[in-house]
């Protein structure tokens, strides 16, 4: 029998929109170094080597974030237990859209992320840092 989704990406993205906040690229730009505030990135390690990196960005593979951010978790990183904004960014935007809502629901506070992710940054003129391509 073929399976009948019921609240699909859409739905759950315009639910995670609702309550988390976001922030245009530009402004994401304006807060990038400051100290009170980290970027996590989501992406995979392949798209980080493709497409290049956020220079200080915090790579969280998104498949760890709940591990990495509960300090029950066995997997806990102590990244995720300082007193500073999150601001979550992936390739376009839809997984740190879910994983701000995610770690929100969890109890990490503030938390946003960018709209467009990594290629709106880009585009808006945010630094980036290139990998090189490995021998
Ligand atoms: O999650 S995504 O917007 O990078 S496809």
């Amino acid at each position: 029998m073929p399976q009948t989704i019921t609240r699909g990406f859409k739905t759950l993205l315009e639910e995670a929109s609702a309550k988390i906040k976001s922030l245009s690229p530009a402004d994401a730009i304006a807060l990038h170094g400051r100290e009170d505030t980290v970027f996590v990135d989501l992406r995979d390690p392949r798209e980080l080597e493709r497409e290049g990196r956020l220079p200080g960005a915090f790579h969280c593979p998104r498949g760890m974030l709940e591990f990495w951010i509960d300090p029950e978790s066995p997997y806990h990183k102590p990244f995720f237990a300082q007193d500073k904004t999150y601001v979550f960014f992936c390739a376009g935007g839809w997984r740190s859209a879910l994983s701000a809502a995610t770690a929100q629901d969890m109890g990490l506070k503030p938390v946003a992320h960018v709209e467009g992710g990594f290629k709106a940054w880009k585009e808006a003129g945010g630094p980036v840092e290139v990998t090189p391509p490995k021998p």
